[in-house]
């Protein structure tokens, strides 16, 4: 069966960046698929190039088998990192006014229930808190029922609670079958709500596959962390061991055999912590920089 959209060794030059260098990815029917990576590693462009706005310097975006077509935009919809609204216009108008430039468009209220507009439909946009500008930019981008829809950086700016409220627009978005394409630097997000990430670095894939799969593969590890105060002053760390974020942190395929041999150079173990790696370790593990700059 062929996926619902495909890139294939996909580059797009700028002066003097390769901001995408050979990506291939393969997006099927009724997936939530993520690009996760830092800002800059060519994230945006790609999905540029995806939704064809961009034209790639080489390489071939298909839909469901096909070169993309002037149909094209009327079946995929798109949340932008940024999108103008009009001034002096209500949430409801807007949405009418976007719905009036496509052919076919989704039922206004059940768009109105997903994205949990009803209480401010009459607000004027210039209003809306952050979380509410995101959930009528996603309204937006389905306004024409599309088929597949791209969100870039669908939640960066959002404080923790709007983050979440918004995941749980994606799940009712996702239930409903559309297939989703979204852009992300965190990977709590990616593990949530992405059935695969391709994890994206200075313009190349670096891995792919489903979060939990990929985290097993390249971790039969677990992670030890301990606060940067609890380990012995003037004492060099053990191999493999990396300091980041306050913390000490360690793989561990034999977690007691570690922790003897922390104890054994004089850590202070009362506040160590076991857990089971995340993307966030995976993209350190892979590239030896952090995913959030
Ligand atoms: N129009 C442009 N002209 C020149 N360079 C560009 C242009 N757009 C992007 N770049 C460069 O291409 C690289 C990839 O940028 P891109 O925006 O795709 O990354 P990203 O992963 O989406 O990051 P962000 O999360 O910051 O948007 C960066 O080095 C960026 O500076």
């Amino acid at each position: 069966m062929n996926p619902l959209i495909e890139a294939r060794d996909l580059v797009r030059l700028y002066p003097g960046v390769r901001a995408v260098d050979g990506i291939g990815l393969r997006v099927e029917p009724g997936q939530c698929y993520g690009l996760l990576g830092p800002n800059g590693a060519g994230k945006t462009t790609t999905l540029e190039l995806l939704e064809g706005i961009q034209k790639p310097t080489s390489g071939q975006v298909l839909y469901k088998g096909r070169p993309l077509d002037r149909d094209y935009h009327e079946r995929i919809g798109i949340q932008f990192q940024a999108t103008a609204l009009q001034d002096f216009q209500t949430v409801g108008e807007s949405l009418k006014m976007f719905a009036s430039l496509y052919r076919r468009t989704a039922d206004r209220d059940a768009l109105i229930h997903i994205c949990n507009l009803a209480e401010i439909l009459d607000r004027d946009t210039r209003k809306l808190s952050g979380g509410q500008r995101q959930r009528l930019l996603l309204a937006i981008a389905l306004v024409n029922d599309p088929e597949l829809v791209f969100l870039d950086e669908p939640t960066t700016g959002l404080d923790p609670q709007a983050r979440r409220n918004f995941w749980g627009l994606i799940e009712r978005v996702k239930r409903r079958g559309t297939t989703v394409l979204l852009t992300t630097h965190y990977m709590e997000e990616a593990e949530r709500l992405c059935d695969r990430v391709a994890i994206v670095d200075r313009g190349r894939v670096i891995a792919e596959g489903e979060p939990s799969q990929l985290i097993g593969e390249h971790f039969p590890a677990r992670v030890v962390r301990l606060p940067d105060s609890a380990w012995p002053e003037d004492t060099p760390l053990p191999p493999g061991a990396v300091a980041r974020d306050g913390e000490i942190e360690l793989f561990a395929e034999e977690v007691t055999a570690t922790i003897a041999d922390l104890e054994r150079l004089g850590a202070d173990l009362s506040a160590l912590r076991v857990d089971i790696p995340n993307l966030e370790d995976l993209f350190l593990k892979l590239t030896g920089h952090a995913l959030r700059a």
